[in-house]
């Protein structure tokens, strides 16, 4: 029988959700990349599921659900998406803004909060996530991920912004980045496969709650930095994918929509047990 094949952003904001997966089960086999490669190999049939950039999820919203209490989300900053910008934000009409090609969610909204927030028409140019050469074309830069983490950590002089903090204190709802989408193939074929799958990661996140120590060890020995900057990094990121979390993608989807970003205003299928769910949800953050 063929491999599942499961993707894995290759950033540390999804290690409490995937350090304590057993890798060794045949039956799986985990492919580890940037979101934007990760949301063409499902769109592709390349992979069976795994998490994607949530707009990625709108874009195909008709051909994936989306597994419960699994997403990498924030109600506020966010911590690893920003816009480093050589002017204050409000003042980026007819700039260039570069943007890294590893994200289609955090693109599209850094166009909602420039556009619909404060009324700036920049020209965006997608290039690699370095810093110091987007900057050498752009009057600002947006970095996501692990690039995020280690530019903002850097001396540097320029304004930076927070696309979490951004689109909280304009809508008042939580956004999420990526959400785990499974392809509704996969769901007809097999849909006790998915169950397990589903069961594997809702695990291993409630492994990676109880036994943060090791999450964040995890990540200092991946990316550096202090214990504290994890504890504080991490205890930001909420990974409960449920009806409220919905409500601000969906509105998200909307005003994507509604901008000419995405063709419909696209709805979520949750996909997964609420009472199952019930048992793995992270009820003490902080
Ligand atoms: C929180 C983050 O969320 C990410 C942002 C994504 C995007 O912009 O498309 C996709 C997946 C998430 O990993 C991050 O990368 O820092």
């Amino acid at each position: 029988m063929s491999k599942i094949r499961i993707g894995r952003i290759s950033y540390t904001n999804i290690l409490p959700i995937y350090h304590f997966v057993d890798t060794s089960n045949p039956q799986f086999e985990f492919v580890p990349a940037v979101p934007s490669q990760l949301n063409a190999w499902l769109a592709e049939g390349e992979i069976d599921c795994g998490p994607i950039s949530s707009f990625s999820y709108g874009e195909h919203a008709d051909e994936y659900v989306a597994l419960r209490g699994l997403s990498v989300s924030s109600l506020g900053p966010v911590g690893s998406i920003f816009l480093f910008s050589k002017r204050p934000i409000d003042l980026l009409a007819d700039c260039t803004v570069a943007l890294t090609w590893t994200s289609a969610t955090s693109v599209n909204l850094l166009k909602i909060i420039l556009e619909e927030y404060y009324g700036v028409h920049p020209s965006y140019v997608t290039m690699n996530p370095h810093l110091p050469e987007m900057m050498q074309v752009a009057e600002a830069a947006l970095l996501i991920g692990d690039e995020a983490l280690f530019w903002s950590q850097q001396k540097h002089p320029y304004h930076v912004y927070d696309l979490g903090a951004e689109w909280y204190r304009n809508t008042g709802l939580p956004m999420t980045f990526a959400v785990f989408a499974v392809s509704k193939r996969l769901l007809l074929e097999d849909p006790h496969k998915v169950e397990n799958i589903h069961r594997l990661f809702l695990e291993s996140k409630r492994l990676g709650e109880q036994h943060l120590d090791q999450v964040i060890f995890a990540a200092m020995t991946q990316c550096g930095f202090s214990e504290k900057f994890w504890r504080s990094y991490f205890s930001r990121l909420i990974y409960d994918f449920d009806e409220h979390l919905v409500s601000g993608l969906e509105a998200y989807f909307a005003t994507a929509h509604r901008l000419g970003l995405l063709s419909s205003p696209a709805k979520v299928s949750l996909w997964g047990d609420v009472n199952d769910y019930g048992k793995y949800k992270i009820n003490a953050r902080g």
